[in-house]
């Protein structure tokens, strides 16, 4: 660590500003699912988010190739940094003195990306210590401790100072939280001109109420999905203005489709299969400016 980040606010941790926070941090504290631990073991990025893109069915071989589960197992983690990919394509020009923010960074793995890509910070902020003490030693092994940074903190309660971010994000971590609280602190942590991204599973409006498949979702994660309206009006009421809507759904399909055939399934599997093509749900990337 530089003295940059070490000397950055490092206030004593308050324990968890709600018992739902608590719960959670709880949560992602015993969370080893292999899904997730053998996919980071692939390349070290360690990632809790699903995928997009195409299925590369010539890398993944054919169900009698006695390799066929390890060629899986790479191929669903290239859907996944392919999906940190599109979401840091979207932050615009970052330079590598600006400093970044992930909001529910999980064990780091877009972080580590975002500062391979653009060379600057990134400040990741979870509820769960044994995140934060993970993604801090990987950052370590891989020589950039200095640029990336991880801490147990509240993102309704940033660490962080007015206008002193020139990107942020959510990957899959809005749904745990009030999301105008959210995008309060998010636009008051981001410097004006700075850009807002999210790459989450909203219900949509259209099909009326949230399906019995994302109550499904919500039970399994102990989280409470917001619809597409919610996010849109929440950022409207915080000076974050939508740059791009992009709906992804017909884009993750495929790596629930091949996810499913897996031994990696967890049993949530059918949920987001059927409420995707139901139209119950969406996975959409929103990218706001902060004006
Ligand atoms: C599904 S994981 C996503 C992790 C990461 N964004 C990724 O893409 O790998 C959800 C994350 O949100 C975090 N989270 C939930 N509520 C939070 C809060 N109020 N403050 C900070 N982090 C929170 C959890 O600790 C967890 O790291
Ligand atoms: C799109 C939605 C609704 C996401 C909810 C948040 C969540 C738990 C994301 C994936 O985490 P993970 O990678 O730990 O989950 P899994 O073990 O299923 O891969
Ligand atoms: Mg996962």
């Amino acid at each position: 660590m530089t003295d940059d980040l070490t000397t950055a606010t490092d206030a004593a941790i308050p324990g968890p500003a709600t018992p739902y926070q608590g719960d959670i941090a709880r949560y992602w504290d015993h969370e080893a699912r292999p899904v997730n631990l053998r996919l980071g073991d692939v390349d070290g990025l360690y990632h809790h988010h699903y995928g997009i893109g195409e299925i590369d069915q010539a890398a993944i071989g054919d169900p009698a190739d006695s390799e066929r589960e390890k060629k899986v197992i790479a191929e669903l983690h290239r859907l996944e940094s392919a999906q940190a990919d599109v979401l840091l394509d979207h932050l615009g020009d970052i330079r590598p003195d600006s400093t970044l923010l992930d909001a529910g960074c999980g064990r780091g793995g877009s972080m580590v990306m975002a500062h391979q890509r653009f060379g600057c910070k990134v400040e990741g902020l979870t509820l769960s210590t044994q995140q934060a003490e993970f993604g801090n030693k990987r950052a370590a092994e891989l020589g950039i401790g200095e640029f990336v940074r991880s801490r147990v903190a509240n993102m309704l309660d940033m660490p962080l100072a007015n206008g002193s971010i020139a990107g942020s994000w959510n990957n899959e971590s809005s749904m745990y939280v009030d999301l105008h609280d959210l995008f309060a602190e998010h636009s008051r942590v981001l410097a004006v001109g700075g850009r807002y991204v999210t790459i989450t599973g909203c219900w949509n409006p259209k099909y009326g109420q949230p399906s019995k498949w994302v109550s499904q979702i919500n039970a399994h994660f102990e989280c409470n999905i917001h619809s597409r309206r919610e996010y849109l009006r929440a950022m409207a009421d915080n000076r974050l203005v939508p740059q791009a809507v992009i709906d992804l759904t017909p884009d993750t399909l495929p790596y629930w489709e091949l996810r499913n055939t897996t031994s990696l399934v967890t049993g949530i599997e059918e949920a987001f299969i059927e409420s995707y093509k139901d139209g119950s749900f969406q996975y959409v990337l929103i990218a706001a400016d902060r004006v």
